[in-house]
């Protein structure tokens, strides 16, 4: 199944853009303009159903947020695509010809799904610039061994992510020297490094100050069109300003309670009732 993928060849949108700003490529077949699937999926804990017959689609390019009472679900979901979790039933595919629910985690990963958790874990012994070079060459697809020299265009690609994740002038500071979100941005580009077409974010804006927070909905609005990206968050103020007029998806109880832009969610009395209305 994987092989017949790849087999497709790459599918490269944005090829103009920035290096790390592929949409879709390394043979995810995304021919029917999404690039995730989830269909029906049911996760069962114990006779809990935590997923209950949960259908979602995600569109290539699209910034999708999703968003929903404790409990509804948001991190299982996370949990089934990575392939941490298997569905009791139902279907997930990445873009029309991978099924996640046959592939292990560093299948998935390396097929090109990244996650970032909510708590960050970068490497903190090492400078911020080595963290981002030690990310790309953990990427299976780069070749050169840890000790190769970087490439022209591999420095540059470490640059551009450095500008983009706004800690470009620290690149030589430890890791484990930067704020909290410095440290959420610094694993935001070590996930970029590897050119995910896919890239899950866990509440990347819980813990963040303010000023954070709006500088990380800057950067996500940056990627948006270059990535496909899903966002769990509770930060309605963050999530209003990356939704755009783009689609927020409101899971209660497992499954999908409302879907639409920022306003109609907002404005749907089911929604108030379960969640925003607290
Ligand atoms: N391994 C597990 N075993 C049993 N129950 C689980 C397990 N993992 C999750 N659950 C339950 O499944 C439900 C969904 O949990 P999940 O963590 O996916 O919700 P969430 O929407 O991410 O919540 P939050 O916003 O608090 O992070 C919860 O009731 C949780 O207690």
């Amino acid at each position: 199944m994987i092989a017949n993928a790849i087999n497709n060849g790459p599918d490269v949108i944005g090829a103009q853009g920035p290096s790390y700003g592929r949409v879709a490529g390394h043979g995810v077949d995304t021919s029917h303009g999404a690039i995730l699937y989830l269909e029906e999926i049911t996760v069962m804990f114990d006779g809990f159903r935590a997923l209950n017959k949960l259908s979602l689609d995600i569109s290539v390019g699209e910034l999708r947020c999703i968003i929903g009472p404790n409990g509804a679900g948001k991190t299982t979901m996370m949990d089934v695509i990575t392939g941490k979790t298997r569905p009791t039933t139902g279907t997930a595919f990445f873009g029309q010809t991978m099924d996640l629910s046959k592939m292990a985690e560093h299948q998935i990963a390396h097929a090109g799904i990244g996650r970032k958790f909510q708590r960050p874990t970068v490497f903190e012994h090492h400078t911020v610039f080595e963290n981002l070079e030690l990310a790309m060459k953990a990427d299976k697809r780069v070749r050169p061994t840890l000790f190769a020299r970087l490439s022209s265009e591999q420095k540059g690609k470490i640059d551009e992510i450095l500008r983009l994740i706004r800690l470009n002038g620290s690149e030589t500071r430890m890791a484990g020297l930067l704020s909290h979100g410095q440290k959420q941005w610094l694993e935001i580009g070590m996930l970029l490094m590897q050119e995910p077409q896919l890239i899950l974010l866990d509440e990347p804006v819980a813990g963040m100050s303010d000023a954070e927070t709006a500088r990380t909905a800057e950067l996500l609005n940056e990627l948006r069109g270059k990535h496909s990206i899903m966002v769990v968050e509770h930060d309605m103020g963050f999530v209003t300003e990356i939704a755009q007029q783009g689609v927020v998806t409101v899971l209660h109880e497992g499954s999908v309670l409302a879907q639409g832009t920022m306003a109609q969610v907002q404005s749907d009395e089911r929604v108030i009732e379960v969640y925003l209305g607290r």
